[in-house]
């Protein structure tokens, strides 16, 4: 039996659009078990428990973590699983609310290819396979490695970059396409990104606040600007090398953490009006997430003591709420927040996942 693990993860943490990510204490988990008296197409067949299990198709050409899973056994050679292979999916991240659920289960859907196959890959190259499918590299990067982290994409040569840029439909077919194409998918580039971890001061905890609806994350890119003023970049960027380093400090300065989460400055003109400056995701994306502007002004660390920052966690709609104390008083005015826009939340306290994704075989 194979089990491999794959934590969630908060995105962005504020300023640190498709930069920053923090792997957090709810788990993915598939149990791989064989045997080879079943026979089914691709030889896999898939079970789910859990979060989503009514919404995530059990078709091995469609599951998003069989289809990653044959897309990188298609790259070896390798046309279909092990014979009566059998992946049981239990989910304990709610999809499509912003902790990474898609990027957990491109980590997993690479590590099932890997160990099925036994292909012995390192995390470096597996971090290769995830981003020709999530090109974003701050989810799959925090669902591999774990831990608080920054991440980047290389300047790779011109050869290379346009195999990184194949569109996704090509690099996983929906559905797989079967076992018999015999065409190979295109390879990743080696070295597409990489990461570094960031330390993360241990009194932090992390309050999630998960609103009862879906944001699909490429509908929440879709609002995005693809150009933006000097101005917006320079504050943003100001807020990363903050929050890098803020967050590791003990004891957490919570005056700096609250500024250095900022996706946006609030400047009073002398005409008295409220102009916004440095944005780069977070009020674009306020049409899909009713009340996210109000709730991010409602709370500072004066008004909520305890409370250390704020900020949408990836790409909506749940809200990340950072804080050392008073965990069930900040949940409740957030709840209360979404309340009054009508919208149900439940809320949980969760903490950094340092170990990434693990597999085991027994
Ligand atoms: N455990 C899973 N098994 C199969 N597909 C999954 C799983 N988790 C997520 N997905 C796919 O990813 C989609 C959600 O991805 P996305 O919109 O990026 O939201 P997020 O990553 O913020 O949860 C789901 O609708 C589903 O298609
Ligand atoms: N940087 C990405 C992160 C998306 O995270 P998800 O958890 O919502 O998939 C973005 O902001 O689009």
């Amino acid at each position: 039996m194979i089990t491999i693990k794959v934590p969630s993860s908060s995105a962005n943490i504020g300023p640190g659009f498709d930069v920053i990510g923090l792997a957090l204490s709810l788990f993915l988990e598939l149990t791989v078990t064989f045997d080879s008296t079943d026979q089914n197409p691709l030889n896999c067949t898939v079970s789910c428990e859990g979060l989503g299990a009514e919404e995530v198709s059990l078709d091995p050409e469609v599951n998003l973590i069989t289809r990653t899973a044959l897309y990188v056994l298609k790259c070896h050679n390798q046309r279909q699983f092990p014979k009566g292979t059998h992946v049981n999916i239990i989910n304990n991240i709610p999809l499509g609310r912003g902790l990474g659920s898609s990027g957990a289960a491109v980590v997993a859907g690479v590590s099932l290819g890997n160990e099925v196959g036994k292909l012995g890959l390192s995390k470096a190259r597996m971090l290769d396979y995830c981003l020709m499918i999530e090109r974003h590299p701050d989810n799959v990067a925090a669902a591999l490695y774990g831990g608080f982290i920054g991440t980047y994409l290389n300047e790779l040569d011109p050869e290379q970059a346009s195999r990184k840029e194949i569109p996704l439909s090509e690099v996983l077919p929906e559905p797989a396409g079967g076992v018999d194409t015999g065409l190979k998918p295109p390879e990743p580039p080696l070295n597409i990104g990489h990461y570094i971890r960031f330390r993360w001061a241990k009194e932090i905890k992390c309050i999630v606040i998960i609103p009862d609806f879906e944001v699909a994350t490429h509908k929440a890119r879709e609002v995005l600007p693809t150009h933006y003023p000097r101005a917006d970049v320079v504050f943003n960027m100001q807020r990363i090398a903050l929050l890098a380093t803020a967050l590791g400090e003990t004891p957490p300065d919570p005056d700096m953490i609250f500024e250095a989460m900022q996706d946006k400055g609030i400047y009073y003109a002398p005409s008295g009006h409220v102009v916004l400056t440095g944005v780069v995701h977070q009020p674009y994306r306020k049409g899909l997430i009713p009340g996210l502007t109000e709730i991010l002004l409602s709370m500072t660390p004066k008004s909520h003591p305890g409370l250390l920052g704020i900020c949408l966690s990836g790409a909506g709609p749940t809200i990340l709420a950072l804080a050392t104390g008073n965990f069930e008083s900040i949940a409740d005015h957030i709840l209360n927040d979404f309340k009054q826009q009508g919208i149900t939340c439940e809320w949980k306290l969760l903490e950094p996942a340092n170990d990434g994704m693990t597999a085991i075989t027994t």
